[in-house]
């Protein structure tokens, strides 16, 4: 395979770690996009895991390398310039800055693009779990989701959470925010992708209820949701451990990235 990626930051370096490993999905080919001006900065961090990858500046120079597949991980602003040319030009596109989505002139764009393209817009399930049986049974009637997202107080560092709270002295658990996947996902663009993924899976970005948590006592990074269907009752709790490289990110997402490369290449998807 000849995977293209965008963006060089905690995802794509620890990913770049993982296809490393003996047992890693055979990329023999790597294409990284990052920010203009960026390039030797990416070359000296990569360098030591993938000497061999090519490094570009432009959108259209990776597009002109023909990946087989385009995994994004460059945030919303990753997601609003580069993703809908790959997906033109007819690349598959694993867009896991998800949230993103909740713009729906972005969305909108994403999947005139897409269909332009003849390409897919894949959703990696990311930090969460369960999102197999949330999509499935999100057409089974009436459908209720609650999501939870609770991390602690560093993760909330940079974010609208700090309008509101004393991240650095709080001494319990305190729910900031309260309201709609999409206003989460907007609000919150590097902490609540999760949100936005169930909600899309789900009863949607505006029927979907969202609190998020800081919590000095937790123990990782927490992702809990509820669903109610006419056709089950479903409870997930899932305890991540956040990246060295970023609090805000599980090292999970970057697993579901390699499963969506797994997928593309094996015989089996699973
Ligand atoms: N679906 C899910 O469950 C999850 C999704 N995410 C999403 O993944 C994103 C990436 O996470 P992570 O790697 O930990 O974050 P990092 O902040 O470590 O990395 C983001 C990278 O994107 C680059 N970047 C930003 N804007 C652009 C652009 N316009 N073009 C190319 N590159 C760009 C940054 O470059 P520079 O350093 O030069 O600014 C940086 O290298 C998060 O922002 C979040 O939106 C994260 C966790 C879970
Ligand atoms: O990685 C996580 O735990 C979740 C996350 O940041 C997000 O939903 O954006």
């Amino acid at each position: 395979m000849h995977l293209g990626l965008i963006g060089c930051g905690n995802i794509v370096k620890t990913l770049l770690g993982f296809l490393d490993a003996p047992d890693a999905p055979a990329v023999e080919r790597i294409t990284l996009l990052v920010r203009n001006g960026q390039c030797d900065r990416a070359h000296d961090e990569i360098a030591a895991i993938v000497p061999e990858a090519r490094i570009v500046e432009e959108t259209s120079d990776l597009i002109a390398a023909a990946p087989d597949l385009v995994v994004e991980a460059a945030g919303h602003a990753g997601v609003l310039e580069h993703v809908a040319p790959c997906l033109e030009a007819g690349f598959d596109v694993v867009v896991v800055s998800v949230g993103a989505l909740a713009e729906t002139a972005l969305a909108d764009r994403l999947e005139r693009a897409a269909r332009a393209g003849g390409a897919r817009i894949i959703l990696p399930a990311g930090a969460v779990g369960g999102i197999d049986i949330v999509s499935a049974l999100s057409v089974s009637g009436d459908v209720t989701l609650t999501y939870r997202g609770t991390k602690p107080p560093g993760a909330w560092a940079g974010t609208p959470a700090s309008d509101t709270l004393d991240l650095d002295g709080l001494s319990a658990a305190a729910v900031f925010f309260s309201g709609t996947a999409r206003e989460a996902a907007s609000q919150f663009p590097k902490n609540a992708n999760v949100a936005a993924t169930l909600a899309l899976a789900g009863p949607g970005l505006d029927r979907t209820r969202v609190e998020l948590v800081a919590d000095p006592t937790a123990s990782g990074n927490l992702h809990a949701y509820e669903l109610t269907s006419p056709a089950a009752k479903v409870r997930v709790e899932i305890e991540n451990l956040p990246s060295t490289g970023n609090a805000k990110t599980s090292v999970a997402t970057i697993y579901s990235v390699l499963r969506e490369i797994r997928n593309r290449i094996g015989p089996m998807v699973i």
